[in-house]
């Protein structure tokens, strides 16, 4: 897949500035009220009583902040974290080992939760609800099994799909969260903070121009300023304007609302090579050589939201506004009530 400046997934070159710009503490995490408002409460209390907090599961698109939520319970727990993903826990015995590291309290975060293979899950189950561990050593006639007790920890789990989650595993987190899109105001209140870690100068219609384009996500917010700043360093003697937005994103050819090629692609073929739907996922994926899971992971769910598609039974459907705002005259009677 070719880099694009969109793509709410992470990138080498973000890793970096990820880390210069991720808030570290609750106060400093901007939007998401609820999420904050229960993990306040949470941690608090959790805190009062001297004990580890209860385990977190927190879902949503990519981008808008788990990874960075995940350190923050920590920072505010005042413990350690250990942080590592689903795929790369292969056996049972690397789960064993990063447990048993542990320290009492340490939050382990696991992002990708939804990607654990079964057998590594099994040994989850009794550490997340006994704080203990049960693996086998050896093999036939030798093996036995024999049981450790872990320290009293907390689990943080990330996942973009927690409809991949088996019951089990859902079932054993105490706090469950979703992440939404952020708003416009928020967006540009993370805009111009980052701008202020950077040491640029940002006027508000810069910031709001775009938070709007940004598709309700801080990480393509801040992935885009890092474009602008390029350009503002480069054609307007520094400062961030509306007009430098406009610009950069217009040679970046991302839209108004913030659509970039990849999001017109999904959008245009369903109404130009499939008379605007239904037409199955895996259709769509075929016709623009995009894997199925990323257009539902990442590209879907803002144009879902933002209501340019809908997900029907028979297969996903251009809606009257994505017919707009392509000037594209919408069908008259479409089939059945799809809009
Ligand atoms: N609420 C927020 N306030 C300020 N900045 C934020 C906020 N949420 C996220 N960010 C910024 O957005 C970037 C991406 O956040 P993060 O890496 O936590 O996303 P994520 O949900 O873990 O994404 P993924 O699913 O791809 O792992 C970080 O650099 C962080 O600085
Ligand atoms: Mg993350």
């Amino acid at each position: 897949m070719q880099q694009r400046a969109i793509t709410p997934e992470k990138s080498d070159d973000d890793l970096q500035f990820d880390a210069t710009l991720r808030p570290r503490a609750l106060a400093d995490y901007i939007g998401q009220e609820k999420i904050k408002g229960n993990l306040r409460l949470f941690i608090d209390a959790a805190k009062g009583r001297g004990e580890a907090l209860d385990h977190v599961l927190l879902y949503g698109p990519p981008g808008l902040g788990k990874t960075t939520l995940a350190n923050i319970v920590a920072c505010e727990m005042g413990v350690n974290i250990k942080s590592t993903s689903g795929p790369v826990i292969e056996r049972p015995g690397d789960l064993a080992a990063i447990l048993t590291n542990l320290e009492p309290h340490d939050v382990l975060f696991i992002d990708e939760i939804h990607r654990l293979s079964h057998v590594v899950e099994e040994i989850l189950y009794p550490a997340m609800e006994d704080f203990q561990l049960d693996i086998i050593i050896g093999q036939g006639p030798s093996a036995r099994s024999i049981k450790l007790d872990l320290p009293r920890f907390t689990l943080v789990g990330a996942t973009t799909r927690a409809g991949l989650l088996s019951s089990p595993l859902r079932d054993r987190f105490g706090v469950i969260s979703r992440l939404e899109f952020y708003t416009e105001p928020e967006l540009a209140t993370i805009i111009s903070r980052s701008s202020h870690i950077l040491g640029m100068e940002i006027e508000s219609q810069g910031a709001v121009e775009l938070a709007r384009r940004s598709r309700g996500t801080p990480r393509i917010a801040n992935r885009l300023l890092r474009r602008v700043r390029d350009f503002a360093q480069v054609r307007a003697n520094g400062v961030i304007t509306r007009t430098v937005v406009q610009d950069t994103l217009k040679l970046l050819e991302i839209d108004e609302m913030g659509f970039d090629q990849m999001d017109r692609m999904i959008l245009l073929t369903i109404i130009d090579k499939f008379t605007g739907g239904p037409v199955g996922l895996d259709t769509i994926a075929a016709a623009i050589g995009e894997e199925s899971d990323t257009i539902e992971d990442v590209y879907e769910p803002f144009l879902i939201q933002n209501g340019f598609l809908n997900r029907t039974p028979r297969g996903r459907v251009a809606t009257r506004a994505a017919y707009l705002h392509f000037d594209r005259i919408a069908p008259e009677s479409p089939q059945g009530n799809l809009f």
